[in-house]
Order: C-alpha cells, then sequence, then structure tokens
C-alpha cells in the first residue's frame, strides 16, 4: 500500500505534484481545527505544515501511523518535536528555501519604515494628499545593527552594503573571519545598541534570546533608533517598545512576527510608528516552491527508502548498529549540550577523543550526535545531519582522535571545546546499565549521570560550601535529587553538578553565584 501524506497547510501545488510523482498518496486538506486533526490523523504516514497547523501532543498522541512530520519552512514552534520524539516520530524541516524571501522582507520592511510608505499610501487612497506629513530617513550612510548573523542574518547584512549601509552585527557565534568575509563589523550587543540607526533581529528564539529588545536594551539605544523584527514574536517585549515609542525615544518599528500569533490584537496595533505584516517572511512564490518541494521530497524518501534528511530528532544509523550505538549516540549529544550551554563566545574548534570500544564504532554517527548537543542552544535548526556542515561552514574545525583504552575506564568519549577565550573539556562513558555518565570535567575526576535540569558550579573547595549551597537552594524551594562533586586538589578548583527537581530561576541562581567561594554557577537543562 502506498503510504500516505496530509498537507495540512496552504503551501505550493509543486508538493503534491513531488509526492505523488514518487508514489505516495497527498491529501491536502487545510484549515483543520484540533479536533478534526485528531480524528483524521491516524489514516496518514506523514503530514506536511507550514506554520498555521498545530502539531501538538494531543495530535502526536492520537496518531498510531504517523511517522513522519514535515515543515516546509525553517521554526517548527508549531511543532511539539519533544513529542513526536518520544514517540519516535521524525521531524524534518526544510532549512534554507525561505533565507533569501525572508531578508527580502526585512529590508522592504527598513524601507516602508524609513519612509513610512504604509502610512502614506493609506492618506494618499484617503485622498488627503499629505505631502508635508511624510518625511523620511534617508538609508545611505546609516547604520544597521544585526542581531543574529546566521543564513537570513548575513543575506541582510549582503543587501545593506549594497545599499551604501555601514553594518554592524552582534552574534556570540560569529568568527572574525566570517565577519571579514561578510564585510560586517563584529560588535558586543551594548555596542550595536548604541550605535544603530536601525536594528534588525535574525536570532532563533531561545532563552537567552527571548526579551532581548526589553526596556533595558531600548533605553541603551540611540534616539530615534528603528527597530525591525523578522524573526520570532518573543525576542521583542511589545509593552517595552510601545513605552519607548511613546516617550518618543524609538521613531518607530516594523514587526512581522508578534509574541501571540495570529496576532488579532496587539498592543501595538494602532499605532502610527509602527509597521506590521502577518508573518509574511516566508511569502513568496519561489519560496514556498523551494520550500515545498524540499520537504515534499525529504518525506517521500523517508516513506520510501527509509532516508533522513534534515531531521530535528533523528540520527542516521542503520537498523544493525542502533542497539550497540544508541547509549553512546546520547552520551555524545549530553557531552555537545554540556559543553554548548557553557559557551558564550565563537567557538573556534573542537577535538572528540573516542578511547577504548567506542573508537569501533560509527563515530561519524557520534561525533554528529555531540555536535548537534553543541550547536542545538546556539542555532536554529541543527540536526545529527546538518551538524556537520553547520560546523564546517562556521568555520569551526572538528578534529576526531581514536586511541585505545587508558586510565580506569573501558572506554570514554572526551570533547575539548576551544573557543576565542578558552578551552573547555568534558568526558563521559556509558556504564555497564546502559546510563551515559559524565566522568571528567576540565580535568577534575567525577561520576555523574545528567538528570533534566542540573546546575553546575565552579567554586574554590573551601568548608561550608556545600552547606550554604544546599541551604540557598532549599530557601529557594528548589529540591536536590543528586549532588555529584569533584575537586583537583584540596583547597583548590572544585566543581559540583547537581541535579534539582526544578527549574533553578535567574534570581536564585545569583544568590548561588554570591555564595562565598564560588566561582560561576549555571543551569543548564538535558
Ligand atoms: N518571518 C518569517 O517568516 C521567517 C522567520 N524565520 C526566523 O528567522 C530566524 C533566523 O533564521 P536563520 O537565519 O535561518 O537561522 P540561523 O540558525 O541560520 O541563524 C541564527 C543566528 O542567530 C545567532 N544567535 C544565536 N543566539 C544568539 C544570541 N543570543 N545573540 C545573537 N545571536 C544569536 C546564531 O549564532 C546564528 O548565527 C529564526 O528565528 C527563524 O525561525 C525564518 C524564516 C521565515
Ligand atoms: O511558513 C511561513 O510562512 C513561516 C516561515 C517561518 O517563520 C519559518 O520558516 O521559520
Amino acid at each position: 500500500m502506498a503510504p500516505r501524506v496530509l498537507i495540512a497547510d496552504k503551501m505550493s501545488a509543486r508538493a503534491v505534484d513531488v509526492l505523488t510523482e514518487r508514489g505516495v498518496e497527498a491529501d491536502v486538506k487545510t484549515g483543520l481545527d484540533r479536533d478534526q486533526l485528531i480524528e483524521i490523523i491516524n489514516d496518514y504516514d506523514g503530514v506536511i505544515v507550514r506554520s498555521a497547523t498545530k502539531i501538538t501532543e494531543k495530535v502526536i498522541e492520537a496518531s498510531e501511523r504517523l511517522k513522519v512530520v514535515g515543515r516546509a519552512g525553517i521554526g517548527v514552534d508549531n511543532i511539539d518535536v519533544k513529542a513526536a520524539t518520544a514517540k519516535g516520530i521524525i521531524v524534518m524541516n526544510a532549512p534554507s528555501g525561505n533565507a533569501i524571501t525572508t531578508a527580502e522582507h526585512a529590508i522592504s520592511m527598513m524601507m516602508a519604515l524609513a519612509r513610512q510608505v504604509p502610512q502614506a499610501n493609506a492618506s494618499t487612497h484617503a485622498g488627503k494628499w499629505e505631502k508635508s506629513r511624510f518625511m523620511g530617513m534617508e538609508i545611505t550612510g546609516k547604520t544597521l545593527g544585526i542581531v543574529g548573523c546566521g543564513n537570513i542574518g548575513s543575506i541582510v547584512a549582503e543587501r545593506a552594503l549594497g545599499l551604501k549601509m555601514r553594518v554592524i552585527a552582534f552574534d556570540p557565534f560569529l568568527t572574525d573571519e566570517r565577519a571579514v568575509q561578510l564585510g560586517v563589523e563584529k560588535v558586543s550587543l551594548d555596542d550595536l545598541l548604541a550605535r544603530a540607526d536601525i536594528i534588525s533581529l535574525h536570532t532563533p528564539l531561545t532563552d537567552k534570546t527571548r526579551g532581548i529588545i526589553d526596556a533595558a536594551a531600548l533605553a541603551k539605544t540611540r534616539k530615534g533608533v528603528r527597530i525591525i523584527n523578522c524573526a520570532r514574536g518573543g525576542l521583542v517585549v511589545e509593552a517595552d517598545l510601545k513605552a519607548a515609542i511613546e516617550s518618543g525615544h524609538v521613531a518607530g518599528a516594523a514587526l512581522d512576527v508578534f509574541e501571540e500569533e495570529p496576532a488579532k490584537e496587539n498592543v501595538l496595533f494602532g499605532m502610527e510608528e509602527v509597521v506590521c505584516t502577518p508573518h509574511l517572511g516566508a511569502s513568496t512564490t519561489e519560496a514556498q516552491e523551494n520550500v515545498a518541494v524540499q520537504i515534499a521530497e525529504q518525506v517521500a524518501n523517508y516513506l520510501l527508502h527509509g532516508a533522513v534528511a534534515n531531521a530535528l530528532n533523528m540520527p542516521s544509523i542503520s537498523a544493525d548498529e542502533a542497539p550497540r550505538l544508541k547509549p553512546f549516540i546520547k552520551l555524545a549529544e549530553q557531552l555537545g549540550s554540556f559543553a554548548g550551554q557553557l559557551t558564550e563566545s565563537s567557538i573556534k574548534g573542537i577535538t572528540i577523543e573516542y578511547a577504548g570500544d567506542v573508537a569501533e564504532m560509527n563515530t561519524k554517527a557520534l561525533s554528529s550526535a555531540l555536535l548537534a548537543g553543541l550547536l542545538a542552544p546556539i542555532l536554529t535548526e541543527v540536526n545529527m545531519v546538518n551538524a556537520p556542515i553547520v560546523a564546517e561552514s562556521r568555520g569551526m574545525a572538528v578534529d576526531e582522535v581514536r586511541q585505545s583504552k587508558r586510565g580506569v575506564y573501558d572506554t570514554y568519549i572526551r570533547l575539548i571545546v576551544r573557543t576565542e577565550r578558552q578551552q573547555r573539556s568534558v568526558a563521559g562513558t556509558v556504564f555497564s546499565d546502559g546510563k551515559p555518565r559524565i566522568i571528567q570535567i576540565k580535568g577534575i575526576n567525577m561520576e555523574a549521570e545528567l538528570g533534566p535540569h542540573m546546575l553546575y558550579v565552579t567554586n574554590e573547595d573551601k568548608p561550608g560550601f556545600i552547606g550554604a549551597l544546599g541551604m540557598a537552594l532549599g530557601d529557594g524551594g528548589i529540591n536536590i535529587a543528586t549532588f555529584n562533586l569533584g575537586r583537583q586538589e584540596r583547597g583548590g578548583d572544585a566543581i559540583a553538578l547537581i541535579e534539582v527537581d526544578d527549574t533553578v530561576q535567574p534570581d536564585l541562581l545569583a544568590k548561588v553565584r554570591a555564595l562565598p567561594h564560588v566561582r560561576d554557577a549555571k543551569f543548564l537543562t538535558f
């Protein structure tokens, strides 16, 4: 029986052509509400969506037959990837097809803002001929500040340079070499805020970028600054932006994305200085055809041949090696994620040491899993398939070293990350219970299992530290699940890796950092 795929959002008809040409049955049913989708999802092996249809946990739960969810675009915010992963459903996206179009939308928004095109259009249509009302700003020679210089941000930079703008960029993971290649000046966020005439956002929405443009950030900007957001709604605190426009500090804003979408109501609606579009960044015929063809090909290849491309949650491993490799894949991802969550400047290179038995396994898959773990806290869409290419395109040197067993462990993986500022190392192994353990951090031995919520503290080995830390966490209502300690030598550098039952909020983390003998503390999730 031919596999069946549901196309649940409006997209280029080429998606249907590609599926049917390859022998996959395709049904187009758009505008379904949650219950309607739940009712029919069991009839399909695959579903392809854009951003309107939400593939929630409930939809995933209702599907016994579903094997793959395809996103005709980049962001997968509308898909519960965690729930899909838990059920063994692959989630794929089409990561590059709409980047140019979205960058062009950001440039259009900048022009519309600079010359008040939408407002002047409405006024002219109303027969007002208000020639003196609309005084614009010339773009040439102005400074554009790009926050997030990845696929889309770098295309915006290239276009802006063509418009004779000066381009500065803040992206902690932009290397000096790439900045030179693009012709942009790499700056700190504070520097960007202080210097830019126009700020354009192009980062994913992560814990670090949520609210990156808030009242505090806006207070650091030049009077008359203009803000553009064609990335994700939560990057800008909308109430703070409204206040800054009302005070006259911010001259205007152009927004394609909103904290809540579809945005039928919003605090910024109705403001003369604000230009809005309804998440149209990727809406061109060309981009929609690119992403529809790409995702249809990927979904068909998976359903017909088991080939995996651009999957966010699936390693490419053969059926034979899967059982043995699986716990080491998890270990590799955890080592990468541990280092990735701690890294705050651009990664120059990494070394992955495979020692003992693991050196004989599919280290390509392991290195991909490790890179995906390392880059996931930093980039929008990284998966085991694309992580090595992403690392390479960012000038990150990856060395693999295989060696025979050394020390007390039969086999282990060690990751060494070199950034512009420092070198960090973390090693782990898989015990006979099949569970990964961290066995060394920064050369300090320990044995720790990583849970969903971890607190990582670096400190001086001094009496009283553990009691004070336990007390601070207790006062903050945080229960400790496991407590793992290691130190270089008596009184020297020490680390604590603590599994806690709940999220450690930033104010409590600040209290932990302020404890005597503590050097730093980070909250990590796995
Ligand atoms: N409006 C629309 O219709 C569309 C919106 N998008 C959105 O645009 C955004 C960017 O997409 P891509 O360029 O493809 O992603 P990308 O992953 O290629 O680039 C993101 C960049 O942000 C940087 N970054 C990460 N954390 C940062 C931080 N804390 N501060 C500064 N920079 C940081 C990364 O280093 C990376 O260079 C995504 O949120 C995506 O979902 C994408 C397509 C269409
Ligand atoms: O499909 C769309 O219109 C939205 C595109 C988007 O936001 C994305 O690809 O991340």
